[in-house]
């Protein structure tokens, strides 16, 4: 006891002096006109802010856009972050000079450890990440190389399926989070390293991604001065190092069977379905003239896998929750997919793709789901690249700036009553559906759940289609009722993403239909 306390004191002295320094010489201290906000001692205000969870922070930032305006600075450390809760700043911005807003923050030093800043979401604005952006969106992530996953998509449809019924039987309430974290796992298992892994494989995978995910958070102190910490936490960064090596003793062999199979088949077998692992054995970095090596391709292979499943489970969580919550909304969906099932010749058993674009009324679901409940409530921190001019204030180059992205879905001048779930909002009356609404926030942003401009998620189109055949297929097969005398509890808390406080659990029961 005594000892933690000499070492946190320790900490905190000299970080209190490193961050008075940097705070003293820094460009952003300099600069003078940045957004208003609150006068912090910094390192005090460091800790307080680390040690706040996202949904107190949230709060804290409300009540300071209240009083400053939709714009304001605070100082984590040394450095000054902006926080913007604006939708037509956000535009102004991200779309209207996104040039000047599309880098990223040097990354911690846990960060480092792990791989990130060699990934697409944490790489710096220039040549790395253009390549390895377009990589994932030319070769994986475009409408005919997605068709191609169709299979993968069914076969886990089956699995999910198969668990909902074994887990409903004994008319018992079913907790529903675990099986989407896993369905949506083996759908990005699979196109990540190919479609011939079987279910044991992928729960190995789920394992070692899963502890990295969701222990990261514990490491943050160690960022705090990573020299003093690599003396006084050593075992703390010991384990760290323990977790990036067992993500790389399981990925590393998936990667060198795939590179074997694509050099052996390849050529010859025309139903082999490409993989992102095979196209980043094929990229070749354009400022070094070099392949990736293999810690480079895993730590691009976990981005990959982390990216679309708990932003996607967390989605799909959210939506069942407001359709168990709201029967009528759920039962309205239900007669829309029943109106297609009949009219078209398909199995019956099985809402297949093509029948997506059929419902409007399911893509207001997954619309007003990722509006009200965005999984994340904040985009990735961006930076600046130059001293730039927003909302009347300077943002100094480098400079860190965050979007906040559930403020800006809430907000009362564009929705009406927009804490309710109201999925009609998106129905414009003449039920066109590819008129329904820009997600993509290029004209004016209503909702951001993806971001917008140049670091817009490109992974927005397969999480629609996911979140779509798989909502569409779970109501369509399945009756959702909420437990008798346990109400489904909207409130939410902070993992990796933003969850139901209360994991929904549900009675289901087979569609008589
Ligand atoms: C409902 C599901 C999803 C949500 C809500 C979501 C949301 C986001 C958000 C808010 C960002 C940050 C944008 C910014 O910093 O301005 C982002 C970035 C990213 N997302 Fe997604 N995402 C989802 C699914 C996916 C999927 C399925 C993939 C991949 C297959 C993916 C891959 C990425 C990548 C690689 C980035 C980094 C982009 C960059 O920095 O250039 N995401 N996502």
């Amino acid at each position: 006891m005594e000892a933690w306390f000499i070492i946190l004191i320790s900490i905190s002295v000299a970080a209190l002096l490193k961050a008075f320094f940097n705070l003293l010489f820094s460009p952003a201290a300099a600069a003078g006109n940045l957004p208003p906000g609150p006068t912090t001692i910094p390192i005090f205000g460091q800790i307080q802010w680390l040690r706040r969870t996202s949904s107190e922070a949230e709060a804290v930032l409300r009540n300071l856009h209240a009083k400053f305006g939709p714009i304001v600075t605070i100082r984590i450390g040394s450095r000054p972050s902006v926080f913007v809760a604006d939708r037509s700043l956000a535009h102004k911005a991200l779309v209207q000079n996104g040039v000047f807003f599309a880098d990223r923050p040097i990354g911690l030093a846990t960060s480092k450890v792990v791989g990130s800043q060699n990934n697409i979401s944490s790489a710096f604005y220039g040549p790395t990440w253009r390549l390895l952006r377009r990589n994932l969106t030319a070769e994986i992530l475009h409408t005919s190389r997605v068709k191609s996953y169709k299979h993968a998509r069914k076969w886990v449809l089956g699995i999910l399926m198969d668990c909902l019924k074994s887990d409903s039987k004994n008319n018992k309430p079913v907790r529903v989070m675990d099986h989407f974290q896993y369905a949506m796992f083996c759908l990005l298992v699979l196109m990540c390293f190919g479609d011939k892994l079987d279910q044991k494989k992928i729960k190995e995978i789920e394992h070692v991604q899963r502890r990295l995910l969701l222990g990261f958070a514990r490491f943050n102190i160690l960022n705090f001065w990573p020299r003093l910490t690599k003396i006084l936490l050593r075992k703390k960064w010991v384990e760290l190092f323990q977790l990036r090596d067992d993500r790389e003793k399981v990925l590393i062999p998936l990667i060198q069977a795939r590179k074997n199979l694509k050099e052996q088949r390849c050529k010859e077998d025309e139903n082999y379905v490409l993989s992102y692992v095979d196209t980043l054995l094929d990229l070749q970095l354009p400022d070094e003239k070099r392949k990736l090596n293999q810690h480079e391709i895993v730590t691009l292979c976990s981005e990959f896998l982390n990216a679309g499943t708990d932003t996607t489970s967390t989605a799909l969580q959210w939506i069942m929750a407001n359709l168990v919550k709201y029967p009528e909304i759920q039962e309205k969906l239900f007669m829309e997919i029943k109106g297609i099932m009949i009219d078209g010749d398909g199995d019956e058993e099985e809402v297949k793709e093509e029948e997506l674009q059929k419902l409007p009324y399911l893509k207001a679901v997954i619309l007003e789901g990722l509006r009200r409940h965005p999984p994340g409530h904040f985009v990735l921190p961006h930076a600046v690249t130059e001293d730039v001019e927003l909302g009347g204030y300077k943002i100094p180059k480098n400079g860190i700036i965050n979007f906040m992205v559930a403020e800006m879905g809430w907000d009362p001048k564009v929705w009406e009553d927009p804490m309710a779930f109201k999925p009609e909002r998106f129905l414009n009356g003449d039920e066109d559906h590819d008129q329904l609404f820009d997600i993509t926030g290029s004209r004016e942003i209503k909702m951001m759940p993806f971001g917008v401009g140049r670091r817009i998620c490109p992974g927005l189109a397969l999480a629609l289609l996911h979140l779509e055949y798989f909502v569409a297929n779970l109501v369509w097969s399945f009756h959702w009722k909420a437990v008798e005398n346990d109400e489904v509890d909207l409130s939410e808390k902070q993992e990796f993403t933003i969850v139901m406080n209360k994991p929904l659990q549900a009675m289901i029961s087979p569609r008589i239909r």
